[in-house]
């Protein structure tokens, strides 16, 4: 099959969060699997150019629609560790890609909706016509309108789309002007609640619901939380529109790159090492001490990588600092905040415990921190108040850190309590769950692994080895994906 996907990010050339491994990873195994895979991609002034390599202009004269004109764009090509990507690059005074950051502008439901236009005007103008089209969250959610809205009747009738949401909390909301721009031209036709209406607020279109309404197929990124999504309220009022089409939505657990992400030979560490000599990981503990300054001790290291956010249950992520703390454990996270009160909270956090020998906060965007982290410290919690899938919990089961988890989304679907689970055997059980939102719960299970650590160290590294041996990899979840285009394709 040819496969294109139109997504805002691709690691790690373009990572802001777990969208960008998913999408790397996912493409890279479908390419695996004997699939042809290309990508289109924004061409941010940030990204990371040094992990593109022979880039080249492709196609010199996109003229993409855009209200009443043009935009003179610029395709480039280049590949990113093997993969083929497209770099849209356009030449408007608005400057949608060269602001510095990838998301967070004002305007950025209309860079998006450029960007939508954009990719699917190079398909059209380039002669491309993939079996499928897999797009991705909100930024791309007008990709399958606009296919079945105006380029299916430009010669892209015979396109497909699957639209994949890697997180609800995030639509896309905008007016009418969006439609005028991409020249949706009827707004009273987009502006009804069975297309792109908001469920709840009348004077303004999601991007989000249009993805639902109109991608033959619909996927979010764990079987559990495609569940909450119906039955609960994570799917931030897009409930309705999911029931109504539900015979085309499910939910397929991400996978993980092996490829990038192996303690055995993972390119960032100092010291190599898998579940057969775990031992090793100690040198990586003694590392991370070294290189963040922390005390030589024996006590366990708990980390938190992730994006300082609601959804990441940021209170819990706090609360877990001082416990680990009081607990006599060392502490190191690893976070950005985009909402402005939580990142002046963290870093006033920072200045607090800045001379503590025990924790060592670092605020920012830290790839190559990542990694030693994920490989030096014993525990990882991940709180999270929701999560599609996580991916922090997955790198950390294959690098032998054991995950301390609230259960909920994909977290319920990849960590087994060592304790509690009713479903799997003790020895394939891979880390310690928690349900409710409170200090109480979250110390509940950290006390238990530290009570583990301190009491029966050799079942404490079982544990962690019991972790490792969990494949996570994208092999089976790409054939779903891969057997999802084929019934679309045929339809
Ligand atoms: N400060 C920092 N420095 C370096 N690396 C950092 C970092 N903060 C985060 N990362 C990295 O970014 C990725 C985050 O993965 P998550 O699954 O937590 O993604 P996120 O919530 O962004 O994405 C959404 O999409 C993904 C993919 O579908 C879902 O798993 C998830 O549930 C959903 O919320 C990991 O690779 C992590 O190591």
């Amino acid at each position: 099959m040819y496969i294109v996907q139109i997504a805002s990010e691709c690691a790690p050339v373009i990572k802001a969060g777990g969208l960008g491994d998913v999408v790397y990873g996912l493409s890279r195994e479908l390419e695996n699997q004997g699939h042809c895979v290309e990508l289109i991609l924004p061409k941010y002034d940030c990204m990371r150019y040094d992990h593109i390599w022979g880039l080249h202009d492709a196609y010199r004269d996109l003229y993409v629609p855009w209200f009443d004109g043009w935009v003179h764009c610029s395709v480039y090509c280049g590949w990113v560790h093997g993969r083929v990507c497209f770099f849209i690059e356009p030449h408007s005074e608005d400057f949608y890609f060269d602001r510095g950051v990838y998301y967070g502008c004002d305007d950025d439901n209309m860079r998006f909706a450029f960007f939508s236009k954009a990719a699917l005007e190079f398909l059209l103008q380039s002669n491309k016509r993939p079996d499928v089209i897999h797009c991705h969250d909100w930024q791309t959610g007008l990709v399958p309108v606009m296919l079945f809205e105006i380029y299916k009747y430009h010669g892209m009738a015979n396109q497909r789309v699957c639209y994949t949401i890697h997180n609800f909390k995030h639509q896309g909301f905008a007016g009418t002007q969006v439609l005028e721009a991409v020249q949706l031209r009827r707004p009273e036709y987009y502006f009804s609640y069975d297309k792109l209406r908001d469920n709840f607020n009348p004077f303004s279109i999601n991007f989000m619901k249009g993805g639902i309404v109109y991608a033959n197929a619909v996927t979010t990124v764990s079987p559990h939380h495609a569940w909450e999504a119906r039955h609960t309220d994570v799917s931030y009022g897009l409930g309705h529109t999911l029931e109504v089409h539900q015979d085309k939505f499910s939910g397929i657990l991400n996978g993980l790159d092996y490829g990038f992400w192996n303690p055995e030979n993972d390119r960032y560490l100092p010291y190599h090492y898998s579940a057969e000599t775990f031992d090793q990981k100690a040198y990586n503990k003694k590392a991370l001490r070294e290189r963040l300054l922390l005390e030589d001790s024996d006590k366990p290291i708990v980390c938190f990588i992730g994006r300082l956010d609601d959804q990441k249950g940021v209170h819990l992520v706090h609360h877990s600092i001082y416990y680990a703390l009081e607990r006599g454990a060392q502490y190191v996270l690893l976070g950005s905040a985009t909402e402005s009160s939580i990142d002046k909270w963290f870093r006033h956090e920072k200045e607090f415990l800045n001379n503590n020998p025990d924790c060592h906060i670092e605020l920012g965007f830290n790839e190559e921190l990542s990694h030693l982290i994920y490989a030096g410290a014993d525990m990882i919690v991940v709180p999270s108040n929701f999560e599609p899938c996580g991916l922090t919990q997955v790198i950390s089961l294959k690098y032998g850190t054991v995950p301390i988890v609230r259960g909920v989304g994909g977290l319920i679907n990849t960590v087994f309590d060592h304790d509690y689970d009713q479903n799997h055997l003790p020895e394939e059980r891979n880390g310690f769950v928690f349900y409710d939102k409170d200090n109480y719960a979250l110390e509940s299970a950290m006390g238990r692994a530290f009570d583990l650590w301190g009491q029966n160290r050799q079942v404490f590294n079982q544990l962690a080895i019991q972790g490792m041996k969990y494949d996570y990899s994208w092999t089976e979840s790409a054939k779903e994906y891969a057997e999802l285009y084929n019934n679309i394709r045929h339809k």
